[in-house]
């Protein structure tokens, strides 16, 4: 959600960059309708009831700290202080923006806060699902033996077979959308919405936490049941047509980064489940309390345990590269045998 509001801003290398993000936020927040006492008594306000400016000022600084790195990476290839043995993973992104015919830095800002986070926390919520649901992580690993096999890794081509895996990815959607706030949208005329007149220029927040657990559309809505979309709800996608299931919103405006997305979290998730047996820390389940934040981040870290498959051991130098992109994930990842990554 950060992505839509900071959409249109351009950050440059100059000491307004923070205010302007922190200006962002607390825009953002006035339009996903977290009202405060503070809006209501405007002079308690230097009391910050619920901590609300606290955690928005925490929020302000991670996502400052992470474009600050990017304009650090761009100030040093502005002044040719890059060799090409450091080179890094931003300065490939850079590089592939700077030879492009646009050169429109607000996109790139746009494109880098809307996607990292959001594919990382659904990989995490997925496998906080599945270390608590041993029976639906056994049927997605059984899935995998059957279409992908021992002898080799999961590859692209694979996911088009793997539809428990993606039932498995929509249940974490509906569960625990990254956003569950869509941004604001204003009526540009006056209008009638579900039996409610809408006056033109009303901000309509659309709540995804509600609609995704509505009882009357999903029966035990907070289940975790990836069968149901094998089944009763075989039909809904998430592509922003069946709006009982909207987490990449729906629209002109819906998420365009939607089919890397699912690319990536199921070829990540297909990987780490094939290549890996993973294991909780203790039989205690793992906690699923949510934070509170613009992305919707666990609230607490949990441990998982990786060991290899052994028939894999040869493969396991590529798979290694795939689990570094796991750590980015908000998960202690240990694995054992021959990896101790942390
Ligand atoms: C699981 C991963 C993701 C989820 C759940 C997600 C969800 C969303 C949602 C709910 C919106 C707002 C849509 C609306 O207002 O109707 C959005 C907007 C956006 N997303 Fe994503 N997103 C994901 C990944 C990505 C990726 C990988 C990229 C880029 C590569 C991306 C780029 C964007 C951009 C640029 C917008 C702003 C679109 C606009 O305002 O017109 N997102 N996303």
């Amino acid at each position: 959600m950060a992505v839509k509001m900071l959409a249109g801003k351009r950050y440059s290398c100059d000491e307004h960059a923070s205010g302007r993000t922190r200006d962002a936020l607390r825009k953002f927040f006035e339009l996903a309708g977290t009202f405060t006492v503070s809006d209501a008594i405007p002079h308690l306000r230097w009391l910050d009831m619920g901590g609300y400016e606290k955690a928005m000022t925490k929020t302000a600084k991670e996502i400052d700290s992470f474009l600050r790195s990017w304009l650090e990476h761009k100030r040093k290839r502005a002044s040719g202080q890059v060799k090409d043995e450091q080179k890094d993973f931003l300065d490939v992104m850079l590089s592939t923006i700077e030879s492009a015919a646009s050169k429109d830095d607000g996109g790139f800002d746009v494109l880098l806060t809307g996607s990292s986070d959001t594919s990382t926390v659904t990989l995490t919520w997925a496998l906080a699902l599945l270390l608590n649901n041993n029976h639906v992580l056994k049927k997605a690993r059984a899935e995998l033996d059957i279409h992908v096999g021992r002898k080799r890794q999961v590859q692209e081509s694979d996911l088009k077979n793997l539809v428990y895996l993606q039932a498995i990815i929509k249940e974490t959607l509906r569960l625990h959308p990254p956003s569950v706030l869509l941004p604001a949208r204003e009526s540009m005329e006056d209008c009638v919405v579900g039996g409610y007149n809408i006056p033109k220029g009303t901000r309509l927040v659309v709540n995804l936490r509600k609609i995704h657990r509505d009882p009357s559309v999903w029966p035990d809505p907070s289940e975790f049941q990836p069968e149901r979309f094998l089944t009763s709800h075989k039909d809904v996608d998430v592509r922003g047509q069946h709006f009982e299931l909207i987490p990449f919103g729906s629209g002109r405006r819906i998420c365009p980064g939607i089919t890397l997305a699912l690319q990536v979290v199921h070829f990540i998730l297909a990987s780490l489940i094939h290549g890996f047996e993973i294991k909780k820390l203790s039989d205690e389940p793992v906690d699923m309390t949510e934070s509170f934040g613009l992305t919707n981040m666990k609230a607490t870290r949990f441990i998982m345990f990786t060991s290899p498959h052994a028939c894999l051991f040869t493969c396991m130098n590529k798979l290694r590269n795939k689990m570094l992109l796991c750590v980015a994930l908000d998960a202690d990842i240990s694995v054992k045998r021959h990896y101790k990554i942390t």
